[in-house]
């Protein structure tokens, strides 16, 4: 509708500029006409004078001859020269001078006005627009005065000064005779039909002037109430789209100006799609706008303090709280116990479940910490699945409590969407003042507390204990000296036979990294594969390790070593790695080994932490024929169904159900379970640990295909391993040419057993 008011305004302001030309053609039309009108009587005025010139001024020199024959005065004779010499052109035409010529004329004799051209008296008629016709009959009029003059003159001459009396009258008679006034009578007859014809003709074109005028001024009236009706229409219009006055447009506009988009725009009704409308609209959309944009920089305040996900304090705000909350403590001599929590396993429920279950588990998790926490204690969430909760007054007495019923409230049944969650926290604890008075300090001091937790065995709490510090210290120190360490003559491999128990040979070796670090001396792989899997480095190490095994494999098989298995662990870190298969058959394809003749080792727990993504890793390991055995086992808890989906060819039986196998019918029954079900799988057994013959024997009556362990030999550097695996050949060699089982003869001596490499 105003698109059509707008369309319609518009035609009629150009139909309303057109009629205002037509209005001003129509009214200089009228002028026009009104002018020629006043022309055309101008003109018929000046052809009247002039003719009225022409006969006065022949009357004039009829009355100067006249006198000048009855008295004889040279004046009347001058007079009379002057008069014809001004209709002839030849003496200057006194200024305004038109018919009198005795106003000319005053007692004293001199001129009264002052001279102007000397133009006869004919040049102005025909400069006058009379027409030829016109200008004939005058023409005609003048030549009958000139003809006329010659009697004056005639008679003048007889009527010089000192003439006689009878001679005077003979002039006088001359000039009032018959002949005279028959002459008189042919100069006014052309006056006279000038004077009609004029008035014919100056008639015609004033009523013609005139209707003209009358026709203007009809069109100008009739033009001037069009417009009148077309403005008001046009004024309708503009009204309609603006949808008010002008005054309360610029008002609106003013006030969007100046920003306030508060105040309400009214719109009368209907005219909604005016240009108040839109503007009322813009106002409302602009004020809207300015509400988000508040809402936006309100929640962008909010997110600079809070977490979104949990609504808990973030990071940030957790520095300004803490200050705050040490500050209070600090004054009032108070302990506030700082406690780092972060929930065990979390990323499974990520990985299995998805993020957004992992979400709302955050959440869920933030509900019940904050229903735990007192009014003034602080709930923070640094990111991820860690959890920072600042109790205030509580000491070294108090905190284990509250952990603890942190603890509970996190492991209450928990059903998240469809799935029903066991949930579980580690917790570490840094007391304020004790362990430290800086939030930096007591949240190092937190972390490493919790990390102890999960370390021993999660869903528990830590208190921070000094010996933590000396464990993170010395762990920090191991992970700088082993980056130092790798690729230097600090690191070497040794070698642990495996040997098959229905043979007695040697039919693999387990590849096991040693350090010896020229400071620290001896490390533990037990403790720097832990410092080298935290950090990282176990992924460059371990395909270190993966190399020179597999070059140690091949130099053997070169030396002419009967065919062996070498088993590689693999760390977690190194296990989800992509390129892991890439790296592996790379590795053997450039140290020229055929891939089953490596086998590598990933622990029950690594595989079961994300069996789906471990399913996956180990289908590609097996298509390029490289063999896999799941160390440790027994000690996780392996699922039987992912078991069936793994593609491994051995489990490899915990130590810690051989060492007591003799004596404990429990052990010995995992172990039987355990052969039997991987006999089942179509899987072989290896058990290490091994130490004892009563082991040996024990694991013999149970079924295990291969044995690794001190009985048989330490682990070995590579030559040794080399020697023994020939000594054992030979040994086996000649327990069969006498007919002795290799197992009987020696298994009571086991070779190079003595010495840990
Ligand atoms: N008490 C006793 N122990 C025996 C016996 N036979 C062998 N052992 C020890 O048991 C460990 C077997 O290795 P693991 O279970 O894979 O356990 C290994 C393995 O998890 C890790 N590790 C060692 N080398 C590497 C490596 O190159 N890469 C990775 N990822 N981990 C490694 O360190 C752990 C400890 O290695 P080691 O100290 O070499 O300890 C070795 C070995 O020396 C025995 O009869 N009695």
């Amino acid at each position: 509708m105003a698109t059509t008011d707008a369309t319609g305004f518009a035609r009629y302001a150009w139909l309303t500029a057109g009629l205002s030309l037509l209005f001003c053609a129509a009214f200089t039309l009228y002028v026009w006409s009104e002018k020629r009108i006043d022309r055309a009587n101008d003109l018929r005025h000046e052809s009247e004078l002039l003719s009225e010139e022409l006969r006065q001024s022949s009357d004039d020199l009829t009355h100067m001859a006249r006198s000048y024959a009855a008295t004889g005065e040279p004046a009347f004779r001058r007079h009379y020269d002057t008069i014809l010499a001004i209709r002839d052109g030849r003496a200057p035409r006194p200024l305004d001078y038109h018919i009198i010529y005795w106003d000319l004329v005053p007692a004293d004799g001199h001129a009264p006005r002052a001279d102007g051209p000397a133009v006869p008296l004919l040049t102005l008629m025909r400069q006058a627009g009379i027409t030829p016709a016109e200008l004939a009959l005058l023409a005609q009029s003048k030549a009958s005065s000139d003809r006329l003059t010659g009697i004056e003159q005639s008679a003048m001459a007889l009527a010089a000064p000192h003439a006689d009396a009878a001679v005077r009258a003979q002039a006088s008679r001359m000039l009032n005779d018959a002949t005279y006034h028959q002459a008189k009578a042919d100069i006014m007859r052309p006056i006279m039909q000038f004077q009609l014809r004029l008035e014919q003709r100056t008639d015609a074109s004033v009523r013609d002037a005139k209707q003209r005028a009358v026709w203007a001024r009809h069109a100008f009236l009739l033009a001037g109430v069009l417009l009148v009706t077309l403005l008001l229409r046009v004024l309708w219009l503009l009204r309609t789209t603006l949808g008010a006055s002008v005054t309360t447009l610029h008002a609106s506009i003013a006030r969007l100006g100046r920003g306030d988009f508060v105040t309400p725009i009214t719109v009368e009704p209907g005219r909604e799609n005016s240009v108040q409308g839109w503007l009322a609209a813009t106002r409302a959309k602009l004020a809207s706008s300015d509400a988000s944009r508040a809402a936006a920089e309100e929640q962008v305040r909010y997110l600079a303090h809070f977490d979104p996900l949990t609504g808990l304090a973030n990071s940030n705000q957790m520095q300004l709280l803490a200050r705050q909350a040490f500050a209070d403590a600090g004054r009032a001599g108070q302990p506030v116990a700082l406690l780092f929590l972060d929930l065990d396993n979390f990323k499974d429920i990520n990985d299995a479940l998805g993020h957004g279950t992992g979400d709302a588990v955050l959440a869920e998790l933030a509900r019940r910490l904050r229903a735990q926490l007192a009014h003034d204690d602080v709930g923070c969430r640094l990111g991820g699945d860690e959890f920072v909760l600042l109790l205030r007054g509580a000491g070294r007495a108090e905190a284990p409590a509250r952990a603890q019923q942190l603890l509970a409230a996190v492991a209450a049944p928990c059903r998240i969407e469809q799935y029903d969650l066991n949930l579980s926290a580690s917790i570490g604890i840094a007391l304020y003042p004790d362990d430290g008075t800086e939030l930096e300090l007591l949240l190092q001091r937190a972390d490493m507390a919790m990390y102890s937790a999960k370390h021993e065995g999660r869903n528990g709490y830590r208190l921070f204990a000094p010996a933590m510090q000396a464990h993170f210290t010395r762990q920090l120190q191991l992970v700088a000296a082993l980056r130092q360490a790798l690729g230097s003559a600090q690191l070497q491999l040794v070698y642990q036979p495996q040997v098959a128990l229905h043979s007695g040979a040697v039919v693999g070796a387990e590849a096991l990294l040693r350090w010896r670090h020229p400071e620290l001396g001896e490390v533990a792989p037990d403790e720097f594969i832990p410092a080298a899997e935290h950090s990282g480095l176990i992924v460059p190490l371990g395909a270190w390790v993966l190399r020179q095994a597999v070059r140690q494999a091949r130099t053997w098989r070169d030396a002419g070593l009967p065919p062996l298995t070498m088993a590689v662990n693999l760390s977690a870190a190194q296990f989800r790695q992509p390129g892991l298969p890439e790296l592996v058959s790379q590795v053997l394809r450039e140290e020229g080994l055929a891939p089953d003749c490596l086998e590598l080792e990933l622990t029950e727990g690594v595989a079961m932490h994300d069996p789906h993504g471990a399913v996956h890793t180990m289908n590609s390991l097996h298509e390029r024929g490289v063999r896999m055995a799941i160390d440790d086992f027994g000690t996780g808890f392996s699922s039987l169904s992912y078991l069936k989906q793994f593609k491994i060819c051995k489990l490899k039986i915990d130590r810690s159900f051989v060492r007591d196998i003799g004596d404990n019918p429990e052990d010995q029954a995992i172990v039987a379970a355990i052969v039997s079900m991987a006999r089942g799988l179509g899987l072989s057994t290896i058990s290490e640990g091994v130490e004892t013959e009563q082991q040996l024997a024990m694991l013999r009556e149970q079924g295990c295909d291969e044995i690794q362990g001190y009985y048989y030999s330490r682990p070995l550097a590579a030559d040794a391993f080399e020697a023994f695996v020939r000594a054992r050949l030979a040994a086996v060699r000649l327990a069969s040419d006498d007919g002795v089982s290799a197992n009987n003869r020696t298994q009571a001596r086991p070779i190079f057993g003595s010495a840990r490499v």
